[in-house]
Parts: C-alpha cells; structure tokens; sequence
C-alpha cells in the first residue's frame, strides 16, 4: 500500500518499496486459500476486496456475505492464518465486507444524505459542532466526516487522530476510522495528509486535492457523511456546494452582533445557491460559572432566532466540555440532540412542494413521458394551470407544450421551472 500522495494516485506511478514486496508476498500466501464453495483461490472467487499494508499490519477486506456464517468464518480465519504465516507479517487482520456498507462505493456519493457545516467566520465552532455533529450521528448510522477546510483543517487535532492517508489498491485515498466504544466515524481531512502543508495549498492545487478527495476517497460508511466548509462564503465553498448534492447546510455562529449579521446574508446566499438552510447553531451564547453556578448571557441583546431566518436548532454554552475529545457514539445530549433535529431537517429539507394535481412522471421511460405531457395538457382549457414534477431537467418541454398549442414555446405564460430537489424538478404553466 502506498502512502496516498493527493498530487499522484495512481499507484502504478508510485515507487515500489518494501511494502510492496510485502504485499506481494501476502498475495501469493492468499491464493493458497480456496474458496469453500468452488474449487478456485480467493481471488478467482472474487473474495478479495482489498489488501492494505501498514507497516508490517495487514488488512485484508473479505467479499464473504455470500456465504453461510460457517463457511465465511471458515474462510476468514485461513486468510487471516495465511496473512499471518508470511514472514515480517506482524499484525493479520481480515474484515468482513458487507454490502450494506457501501463498501467499493467512492466519493462523496456513496452516502444518503450529506450535511454541510459551515460559518460566515471563523473561530465560531463550526468544526467542534461539525465533529461532536458527526461523533453523535455514528453512534446511530454508519457515517463519516469530511474537513473540507483546507487551508485550518482542525478536525484531525479536534478527533486527536493522524495521518498519513493511505490509498486501497485500486489508489483510492481510505478514510482514517475513529473508534467510540461501540461506533467508529470515518474520517477524511487534508490535515490528514502526509505530504501535509495546507496552508501552502493554494489555489488550484487545494481545489484539485480536494475534488479528488470528494470524487475518490473509499469510505466504508455510506448513510450520513458531514462536511465541514471553510469558514466564510468563498469560492471554495460556493464551488464544493456545486460540485456535491448536499442536502442541506447548517450553519453555525456566536451570538454576537456582526457575527449574526453575517450569517444573516450567508443564509441568504445558501439559499440563493439553491443550497437549503437546515439550521443555526449559536454557539458559546452563555457561560456557566464554575465558581458561582449562575449562567451569563455573554452577548446579552436581541436572539439569534429573531435576527436570522432560519430555525435555532441548538444553542450551545461556552463550556470545557466542547473543548474535550469526542468520542463516536458518546458525545452527550446537546449534539444527540442536535443530531436528531438536523437529520430530521435534512429528511425534509428537499421535499417537493408540488400541487396535489401535478402530472408526476419521474421513472417513466422517455415515450411515456411525453404521452402523458400531452394527453394532460392537451385535456386542459386555455387558462388552466399545468404542473409538472420531473427528475429530468424539463425546460425543453417549453418547446415541446409550444408544439402542442401550436403556438410560440414564447408565448407559454407563467413558465417556470424550479429544482426543488438535487433530482427533482418542478415545472409550472399557463396553457395558452
Ligand atoms: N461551546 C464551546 N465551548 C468552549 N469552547 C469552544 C466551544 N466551541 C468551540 N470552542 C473552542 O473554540 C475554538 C475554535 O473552535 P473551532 O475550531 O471549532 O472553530 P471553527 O469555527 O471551526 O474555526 P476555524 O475558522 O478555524 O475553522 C476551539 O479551541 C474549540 O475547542
């Protein structure tokens, strides 16, 4: 396995070292190793996912859900016993892929639903609410964490967790797995990275590392991935929020004055975006006296929720314990809770909003589409109202209503179209 270089993945690129030679030489003990149920190796059988060495640690990730428990705890252990046999092998671990874990899945698209964390400023706890958000989702579904701040990622000093990052066989960079006592989090970061500097990252090379990172990286959770925005509303958030369907962003902020009025206009520019707004955290509004035990409003004056349009999903205390090392599945109650609200806001985030009466054709095959378009328009009185719900962009279907009135696609009145969803459209008209 090769250290994963985000400027040179393909590891038939990268030098062979001993590593390598070990990794050959794993091979070559795996494929003594017979499939319980054909009598073919491992690898003809398909068996083998992925071989990652670290160090003198292999890990050998297991395609044996087909199997029956026997069998694949059968062939799990002679792997493992094979692995462990090579000599300079000192650590032989074999993993179970299961395909609900979206193993093989790469990029950002392998999960369910993703959750943008940004702040219109830095310093707010946008990446302390963006891992305690992501430490209390793993302890209900598998889920990851991405840092996308480039130029301060601080979630690896925020998890306590290193690189380097390692690329599968394949030269897809492996997330770093952080364990809680009962739930783990996959973790991506550019601090992660051993070639490391990111504050030297500028420009397109930041971006390139980044998309590639978006586009490639090889998670083993696949329902609720977090990612944690630079600060601001840069070109480098305003891009990744275009490049990856995000279902929604939460925003974070102090109750300060201009803090609050910048994410005021943030709000405003998310949804401008067509990126909808989830929820504000307020973060470090009061502190709780550890001498007094009275709590103190540090920005006394007009609420957050009266200042910003969109709904207060939590408001956290300055207090040491968000200053502490979260663990996956055990953060406390203030980020479950916050966890509960934010996918319960994320589910409902892109509902569409279509009249009860709309010609619903998303799934149809393309001949039935337009069938139904025009017995459904065709059937309307001149003035009638049509409304049309696809998960195809349907602004060609001005031309297409034009042809059916025999009028002008120009002269469709009230013609618009709204993405309401990243894969669903909303099309409303007049008919002439
Ligand atoms: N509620 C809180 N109580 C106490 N300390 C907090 C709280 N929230 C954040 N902090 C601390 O404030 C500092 C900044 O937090 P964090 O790194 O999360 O901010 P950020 O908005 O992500 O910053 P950046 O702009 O650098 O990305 C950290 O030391 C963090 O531990």
């Amino acid at each position: 396995m090769s250290e994963h270089d985000p400027t040179n993945h393909d590891p038939a690129n990268s030098e062979p070292d001993t590593e390598s030679e070990l990794r050959d030489r794993v091979e070559s003990a795996l494929r003594a190793v017979r499939d319980p149920d054909a009598d073919v190796d491992v690898f003809e059988a398909g068996l083998v996912e992925s071989i990652a060495v670290d160090g003198a640690s292999v890990t050998v990730r297991a395609a044996v859900s087909e199997f029956d428990d026997a069998n694949a705890t059968r062939v799990m252990r002679a792997m493992a016993q094979a692995v462990r046999d090579v000599p300079a092998v000192e650590g032989a671990h074999v993993e179970p892929v299961s395909p609900s874990s979206g193993d093989g899945a790469t990029g950002v698209d392998a999960f369910d639903t993703v959750i943008a964390v940004a702040s219109a400023k830095g310093g707010v706890g946008k990446s302390t609410v963006s891992t305690g958000l992501a430490c209390a989702l793993a302890g209900e579904r598998p889920a990851g964490l991405f840092d996308a701040d480039i130029h301060g990622p601080n979630v690896p000093s925020l998890l306590d967790v290193e690189g380097p990052v390692h690329s599968d066989d394949e030269g897809h960079p492996l997330p770093v797995s952080v364990g809680g006592s009962d739930a783990s989090l996959d973790v991506m970061s550019v601090g992660l990275m051993e070639s490391g500097a990111p504050l030297a990252w500028r420009g397109a090379m930041a971006h390139d590392a980044l998309t590639e990172l978006f586009a490639d990286t090889a998670w083993s959770a696949d329902d609720t991935l977090v990612l944690d925005l630079p600060p601001g509303t840069g070109d480098v958030v305003l891009t990744t929020l275009q490049e990856i369907s995000v279902d929604g962003v939460v925003v974070v902020t102090t109750p300060f004055e201009s803090s609050l009025d910048d994410t005021a206009r943030s709000i405003e520019l998310f949804r401008d975006n067509g990126v909808p707004v989830l929820g504000a955290v307020v973060n470090m509004g009061e502190f709780a006296c550890p001498s007094c035990g009275d709590t103190h409003q540090l920005f006394p004056g007009e609420t957050a929720g009266e200042r910003l349009d969109a709904t207060v999903l939590a408001e956290l205390p300055f207090s040491p314990r968000f200053q502490e090392t979260p663990a996956p599945g055990d953060t406390g109650s203030a980020f479950e809770t916050l966890a509960e609200s934010v996918s319960e806001a994320a589910a409902t985030a892109w509902d569409v909003d279509a009249p009860d009466d709309a010609l619903d054709i998303r799934g149809d095959p393309p001949e039935r589409r337009k069938e139904r378009v025009a017995e459904r328009f065709t059937a309307l009185a001149s003035g009638e109202a049509f409304a049309l719900v696809s998960d195809r962009d349907p602004t060609p279907v001005r031309r297409f209503l034009g042809g059916l009135t025999d009028r002008d696609p120009a002269e469709i009145d009230g013609f618009s179209v709204e993405r309401r969803t990243p894969n669903d459209w909303l099309l409303t008209a007049t008919k002439p």
